[in-house]
C-alpha cells in the first residue's frame, strides 16, 4: 500500500517552485532580492548539512543567502553582536541561526536578540505570543510544514482528535497551536503521559515528535489515522553503517494509518521549503510590498 503516503519531498518541490515564481514578482516591485542569513556555530555535521541545503535552496530560490559560519568556542557576546548587526542590515529580511548551539551558549538568550520581524524560524517569544494568540507573526517551519501537509491530504480539520507527542518550544507547543487554530481537539503527549497507547489510539491525527526511534507502534494507532513523523534519528544498521528512522516504527504504523508521511522524504523537506516561505513574507512586510499569497 503505498497510497497512503504522504510525499514531502514533492510536497515540497512544488512549494519552492512557488515560492520562486513570488520572489521573481517581489524583485520585479521591489528592485531586490529577498536576503535570508544563516548562521552556523560550530561543526555539528548534521547542522553543517542542513545549512548548506539551506543556502542551495536559497539561491534556487532566486533569494540572496547570506552564510555566518562561527568557530565552536566563539562567545556569546560576539554572537549576540552579530545577531544585532544583522538586525540593522536592510539588505537581510530573515535571520536563522542554525540550532543546537555549542553549550556555553544560551539558545534562549540568541533567540530573543533576533528581531521578531526577522525572525522567520518563529522561535522568538514574541512570535510564540503572536500564534498562541492568533496575531499575525512567524510560525516555525517544521510544524507549519506538518499543517500544510496534513491539509493538503485531509482537507478541513475542524473538529478532529489529533495528539503531539512531544512538547518542545520549536514543534511540540506551536504544533498544538496550529492545530487547535484548525478546530482540532488538541491533546499534547508527553515523557509523563499515562497510557499512551490509548491516548495515541483515541486520534485522528498524530504528530510525532518525541525524538525516540520507531516508538510509536501500528497496534498503537486508530485505524486510517494521519500519521506525521517529525523524528530524525539516527540507528546502527548492517555492515557498520547508520540509517534514519523517524519516531514512527514505519512499517507497522504504515499498514493501519490512512495516511503517514516517511523519514526521510517527509516532514524534513518541508522545513527548508517553508523557511523560504517565511522569508518570502518578511521581505514583502519589510520593503512594505502587499504579499500575494504564493499558494501555500
Ligand atoms: N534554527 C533552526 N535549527 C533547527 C531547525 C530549524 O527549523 N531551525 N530544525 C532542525 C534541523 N533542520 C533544519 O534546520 C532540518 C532537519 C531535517 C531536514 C531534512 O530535510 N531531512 C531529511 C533527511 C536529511 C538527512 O539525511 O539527514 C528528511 O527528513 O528527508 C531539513 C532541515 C534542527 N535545527
Amino acid at each position: 500500500m503505498t497510497e497512503n503516503i504522504i510525499d514531502g519531498k514533492a510536497f515540497a518541490a512544488g512549494l519552492r517552485a512557488r515560492i520562486a515564481d513570488g520572489v521573481a514578482a517581489f524583485v520585479a516591485k521591489a528592485g531586490r532580492a529577498p536576503g535570508l542569513a544563516v548562521v552556523l556555530v560550530g561543526e555539528n555535521p548534521a547542522s553543517q548539512v542542513y545549512v548548506r541545503a539551506k543556502h542551495k535552496a536559497t539561491i534556487e530560490a532566486g533569494m540572496e543567502s547570506f552564510e555566518h559560519r562561527l568557530s565552536a568556542d566563539t562567545t556569546q557576546a560576539a554572537l549576540l553582536a552579530l545577531v544585532a548587526q544583522l538586525n540593522a542590515d536592510p539588505a537581510v529580511d530573515g535571520i536563522l541561526v542554525q540550532l543546537p548551539l555549542p553549550r556555553h551558549i544560551d539558545e534562549n538568550a540568541v533567540i530573543a536578540a533576533i528581531d521578531p520581524d526577522k525572525d522567520v524560524d518563529g522561535f522568538h517569544p514574541v512570535n510564540a505570543g503572536r500564534l498562541a494568540t492568533g496575531i499575525e507573526g512567524f510560525v516555525p517551519c517544521t510544524p507549519l510544514g506538518c499543517l500544510m501537509l496534513l491539509k493538503d491530504r485531509l482537507g478541513d480539520l475542524s473538529g478532529l482528535n489529533a495528539v503531539v507527542i512531544g512538547r518542545s518550544n520549536i514543534v511540540g507547543k506551536p504544533m498544538a497551536q496550529l492545530l487547535l487554530a484548525e478546530s482540532c481537539t488538541v491533546t499534547v503527549a508527553h515523557s509523563r503521559t499515562r497510557d499512551l497507547p490509548a491516548v495515541v489510539r483515541a486520534a485522528d491525527i498524530v504528530v510525532a515528535a518525541v525524538g525516540r526511534p520507531e516508538m510509536i507502534r501500528g497496534d498503537w494507532l486508530k485505524p486510517g489515522a494521519a500519521v506525521i513523523d517529525v523524528g530524525i534519528n539516527r540507528i546502527p544498521a548492517d555492515g557498520g553503517k547508520s540509517r534514519l528512522v523517524g519516531d514512527v516504527d514505519f512499517v507497522s504504523a504504515a499498514a493501519v494509518a490512512g495516511a503517514i508521511t516517511p523519514v526521510p522524504g517527509g516532514v524534513g523537506p518541508m522545513t527548508i521549503a517553508v523557511l523560504l516561505r517565511n522569508t518570502l513574507v518578511a521581505a514583502h512586510r519589510n520593503a512594505d510590498v502587499p504579499f500575494e499569497a504564493v499558494s501555500l
